[in-house]
């Protein structure tokens, strides 16, 4: 029997990360968990606790107390937070804004890697795991690993064509390009191209294409081994 193929696809906001993994996932039939939903998810919990995103201390103090369940069925993705849905709730501007400073704390993290890993380890035929460090720490023995870019105008546009017009495409661009430099210098594993992962730039990509670029590095790395 082949052994379980694992797929680490990182990046920054908006470079199609979630469309991508889902699509990759459900055409090899493997399982798919967005670990920035955990993050949101977590972060959504302190905000309703009354927690103070911005006390380092009173988040790491909470950071185990939230049961977060993810299902990994890539055509419908789900997550719960103490037995609650949360996939609506995780997706506001208010967690949104605050995401990145929960995603800091090093409880935090130590806390969701546990969790990523073992719904990697758990994945009958293999998964597609996608977020910001999951080639460089969560899963650093992966079969592949992939990290997308965009342009910060292309992945503005995208994001604003989501929004419908609720925000400016400049805003929209600046609240993205102020997340990626939080996430991308914390002090703990903060996002970044594992040195083995092979970069894709989708700027010029319509999403069909960069399936069909993942699906046959996927493929050609089955074929090798
Ligand atoms: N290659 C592409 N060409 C055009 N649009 C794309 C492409 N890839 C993704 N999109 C669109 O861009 C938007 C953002 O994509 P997606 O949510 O997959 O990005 P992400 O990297 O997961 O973002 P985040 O990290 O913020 O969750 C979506 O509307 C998606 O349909
Ligand atoms: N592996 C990960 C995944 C996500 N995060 C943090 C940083 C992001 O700004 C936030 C939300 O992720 P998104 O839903 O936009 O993919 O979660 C992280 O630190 N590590």
């Amino acid at each position: 029997m082949e052994s379980p193929v694992i797929v680490a696809i990182d990046g920054p906001s908006g470079t199609g990360k979630s469309s991508t993994s889902k699509a990759v996932a459900a055409k090899l039939g493997l399982s798919y968990l967005d670990t920035g939903a955990q993050y949101r998810a977590i972060t959504w919990w302190m905000l309703s606790n009354g927690v103070d995103v911005s006390d380092t201390e009173a988040v790491a103090n909470a950071s185990a107390k939230p049961v977060i369940v993810s299902g990994t069925e890539p055509v419908g993705p789900t997550i719960t937070v103490d037995g609650e849905d949360a996939s609506g709730p995780i997706r506001t501007q208010e967690v949104t804004a605050a995401v990145s400073a929960v995603s800091a704390v090093p409880e935090v993290r130590t806390r969701l890697v546990g969790l990523q890993r073992a719904a990697a380890a758990a994945a009958p035929d293999g998964i597609v795991v996608e977020g910001r460090d999951i080639g460089t720490t969560v899963l650093p023995d992966a079969t592949l690993k992939i990290f997308l870019t965009a342009s910060a105008e292309a992945r503005a546009s995208r994001r604003s064509g989501e929004l419908k017009g609720a925000q400016s495409v400049q805003a929209t661009q600046d609240a993205l390009v102020k997340r990626d430099a939080a996430d991308s210098g914390r002090k703990t594993s903060p996002l970044a191209k594992a040195d083995d992962a092979i970069e894709v730039d989708t700027t010029d990509l319509s999403l069909d294409q960069v399936i069909e670029c993942i699906v046959t590095l996927i493929e050609e790395k089955r074929a090798a081994r």
